[in-house]
């Protein structure tokens, strides 16, 4: 438990302007509606519809920054583009922290993580998930793990967000003002596997909407192409690398290849030891 030190305002504030965009009348949405890539915001509803046979129970507004400091907020719609603004000049300092802790945690020096230039603010996700008139039928987001560094959550209080632990789904109950922290694919694979990817999803309720905002931190875009692997201060005798070298183009180009279908792509870039 670190203290994020984000007044319980600005997140509201976020959660709520959220909302109102998702409320808004569908012409106003319209303008953001597109599966373009190469937009940086975009609204849609299931990112993968055309890689899985699923459709989801959730619409998404996504917004990609690169480089935080230079945001142009003119860009993101009107109805929410300071509440994310200032989120997000107040996440910087955590995800400082968070990179110093982790570091640390790992025994090398607290700026090490850092260094290596895969922390950044990259992405943020601001989902809306309606109520649901029949749950069993559906899901909010498919089993998966992130592909990225780190991902730093907001949730309301609706609840329905579930991690896999020990091949058992486990409720995470929304607490009030806090953020959560899910180690992501990439983080795994640079750690060699000493902090590991947690596999989540989230369930459809009658409840709701149920609003969240997924903040990714990933290498920005002028490093995407350099090859990043387990850490070499990490490795010895007793702890041999595990994954072979991939750029973060390279995996997002793998991960979204598949779709969310359940299974990880982590594997896909195992090495195979020699007693294997
Ligand atoms: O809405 C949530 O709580 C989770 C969202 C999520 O897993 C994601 O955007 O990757
Ligand atoms: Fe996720």
């Amino acid at each position: 438990m670190v203290n994020h030190g984000i007044p319980t305002g600005v997140l509201d504030n976020l959660l709520r302007s959220t909302r109102e965009f998702h409320e808004q009348p569908k012409e106003m949405r319209m303008e953001f509606y597109t599966r373009d890539c190469t937009r940086k915001v975009k609204y849609y509803s299931t990112g993968d519809l055309y890689q899985t046979k699923t459709a989801q129970w959730r619409d998404t507004l996504s917004c990609d920054f690169d480089d935080t400091s230079k945001i142009d907020l003119g860009s993101f719609p009107e109805i929410c583009r300071n509440e994310i603004g200032d989120y997000l000049n107040r996440l910087h300092g955590l995800k400082n922290l968070l990179a110093e802790l982790l570091s640390e945690a790992l025994g090398l020096s607290s700026n090490h993580l850092a260094s290596l230039e895969c922390f950044d603010i990259q992405r943020l996700l601001c989902h809306y998930y309606p109520p649901c008139p029949e749950p069993d039928l559906t899901i909010g987001i498919m089993k998966h793990s992130d592909p990225y560094i780190l991902t730093i959550l907001l949730q309301d209080n609706i609840g329905g967000l579930q991690i896999l632990h020990k091949n058992q789904w486990v409720d995470v109950t929304p607490v009030q003002g806090s953020l959560l922290v899910n180690a992501g694919d990439l983080l795994q694979l640079i750690t060699n596997d000493h902090f590991k990817s947690v596999e989540h999803r989230v369930v459809a309720t009658r409840a709701g909407p149920r609003i969240s905002a997924a903040c990714f931190i990933y290498p920005r875009n002028k490093n995407q192409s350099k090859p990043y692997g387990p850490v070499k201060e990490l490795l010895s005798d007793k702890n041999p690398q595990k994954y072979r070298e991939t750029s973060f183009l390279d995996y997002i180009h793998y991960f979204g290849s598949k779709g969310l279908d359940g299974v990880k792509a982590l594997p896909h870039f195992q090495l195979i030891s020699a007693n294997e």
